[in-house]
């Protein structure tokens, strides 16, 4: 069994700029996880051994963040089970318009959990990971259920 029960995936290393927030989640709720570069267009033999591999590998959740024809969530749900959170990543040319549309629009059969283009995406895809994980772990419902106080409580009143 692998060591890390989310796996973080991007299809480049200029996603890691968004990506670096749902590991930054998963991290303050002590679920381990694993940040990787897979790219079903660059990597594809890559794609293809994570995937398949992925379950043995331990992970109990897959979050794959990718911009533009972001192909990569949707092919790795192709080949596995697990769940599959797709982060569609902000491109230059239109604003992530492309990558959610890419991402979001699976036939039928082969799901793909799509989350908000860019940052809120990354860390709301966190966060739904741990809430998957946290049906089976009472722990790390504690840990959530007191992230959320936190953050509701960080919230004024009145504006300053
Ligand atoms: N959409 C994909 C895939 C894929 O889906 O397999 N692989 C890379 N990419 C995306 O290309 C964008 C530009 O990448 P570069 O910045 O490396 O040129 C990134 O947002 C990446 O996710």
């Amino acid at each position: 069994m692998g060591t890390a029960d989310v796996a973080v995936i991007m299809g480049s290393q200029s996603d890691w700029d968004t990506m670096r927030h749902a590991a930054e989640t998963l991290e303050a709720l002590k679920i381990t996880h694993d940040a990787r570069i897979v790219s079903a267009h660059r990597t594809p033999d890559r794609m293809y051994a994570f995937a398949r591999s992925a379950k043995a590998e331990g992970f109990k959740v897959i979050i794959a963040g990718a911009g533009g024809a972001a192909h990569l969530p949707g092919m790795v749900a192709a080949l596995t089970t697990l769940p599959v959170f797709g982060v569609p990543v902000q491109s230059k040319a239109l604003s992530g318009l492309d990558s959610l549309y890419s991402i979001v629009q699976m036939p039928a059969g082969i799901p793909v959990g799509t989350l908000a283009i860019g940052v809120a995406g990354a860390t709301n895809a966190a966060l739904l990971a741990a809430a998957v994980l946290a049906i089976s772990d009472p722990a790390l419902a504690d840990r959530l259920e007191a992230w959320r106080t936190a953050r509701t409580e960080a919230v004024a009143d009145r504006p300053s």
